[in-house]
């Protein structure tokens, strides 16, 4: 019997929305908090999310609100704003959130200035609520499709993540159980960083043996700041880490990897954003995933020379041949 019946999904974006899609197919109630009073009113007129997620019907069950009040009666939440703005949104949830609920962690990224992960803010913003992390391989129009996808489900506590995660599991959505929280929300925020790196290499035509080369290396460089942060090895080699940096270094679907493609081929930073709502998370989490490995003394040259051309420090080719150019050393 499903332990949880009514789940409160927050930020309308294309993952929110995707995962409000899983939640009611997952025969839950769902309410839906957007932002932006037309999506509401899309969902309500026409049963579709016509800004972030056009041309998917929106399942019956799912409501949606604008207020986070309308999430009072929710027994599990999974929160989906964008990594810089988690604070404020788990702030504004605060007084309506109902003791004892858990809280999903679904955003992929690191917070400017505090350079604390997502468990972190959580942790900071509703101190008594049950946290877990969900992060994998997942494009949110493949999911809201109904097309196969496995994702990881971290949780401390591992009755509750098994309960989430047959909660919200269906014929095509598949959570794979974990307890490594830190590993899970690590992959999933750098693996957006190497993701424009990846891009940058597809639009300068550097060739697949240099793709292959950048997803390795930047592996490597995941899995030493997880590791350095606490996380356990076997973690990040799974959907959450190698999983979702494959996934995302390999597709334009990926918004990172759309902004690499752009930069690779000549666009400035400005022109790679102009007119976009969606938001590419390796953007704002390039600089705070350098200033960790920093304090944390990790070597990371490849977010290093992502976060230097973000920021306008470096230019593309002379980043590539700064790359290239390190001294030869051991692979491990
Ligand atoms: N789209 C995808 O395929 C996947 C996205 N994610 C992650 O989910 C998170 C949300 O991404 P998407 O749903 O794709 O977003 P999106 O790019 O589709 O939409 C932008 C979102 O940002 C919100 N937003 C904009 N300004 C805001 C503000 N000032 N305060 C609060 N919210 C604001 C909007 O309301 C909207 O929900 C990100 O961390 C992303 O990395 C994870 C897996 C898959
Ligand atoms: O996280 C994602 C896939 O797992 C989505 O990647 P983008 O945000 O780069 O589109």
């Amino acid at each position: 019997m499903n332990r949880f019946k009514h789940a409160g999904v927050i930020g309308a974006g294309a993952w929110g929305t995707a995962l409000a899609q899983v939640c009611a197919r997952a025969g839950l109630a769902v309410t839906l908090q957007a932002r932006e009073p037309e999506v509401v009113e899309s969902i309500a007129a026409r049963r579709e999310n016509t800004l972030f997620l056009p041309g998917v019907a929106l399942e019956p069950e799912i409501a949606a609100v604008a207020d986070m009040a309308g999430l009072s009666s929710c027994d599990l939440i999974l929160a989906v704003a964008p990594a810089q703005h988690l604070r404020s949104a788990l702030k504004a949830l605060a007084p309506h959130l109902r003791a004892g609920t858990p809280v999903v962690l679904c955003a992929k990224g690191v917070e400017q200035g505090t350079l604390k992960l997502m468990t972190e803010v959580a942790a900071e913003t509703l101190p008594d609520a049950p946290l877990a992390v969900l992060s994998g391989p997942s494009f949110a129009g493949e999911v809201a499709r109904n097309l196969p996808t496995a994702v990881t489900l971290a949780c401390e506590d591992e009755a509750l993540g098994r309960a989430i995660a047959e909660a919200i599991a269906t014929p095509t959505f598949r959570p794979y159980i974990a307890g490594d929280m830190i590993g899970a929300e690590a992959g999933g925020a750098v693996k957006n960083v190497l993701a424009i790196a990846c891009g940058i290499v597809e639009g300068k035509g550097l060739g697949r043996s240099a793709h292959a080369a950048l997803i390795t290396r930047g592996f490597a460089e995941l899995t030493r700041l997880a590791m350095a942060l606490g996380a356990r090895a076997e973690t990040v080699a799974g959907l959450c880490g190698l999983g979702d940096l494959v996934l995302t270094c390999s597709s334009p679907q990926s918004r990172n990897m759309s902004v690499g493609l752009a930069l690779g081929g000549g666009m400035t930073l400005t022109e790679a954003l102009a007119g976009k709502l969606s938001v590419a998370e390796g953007v704002a989490s390039a600089p705070a995933v350098r200033d960790l490995a920093t304090r944390l003394g990790v070597e990371m040259p490849i977010c290093q020379a992502v976060a230097a051309i973000l920021a306008g420090e470096a230019q593309v080719d002379a980043a590539i041949a700064g790359l290239l150019s390190r001294p030869l050393k051991s692979e491990a």
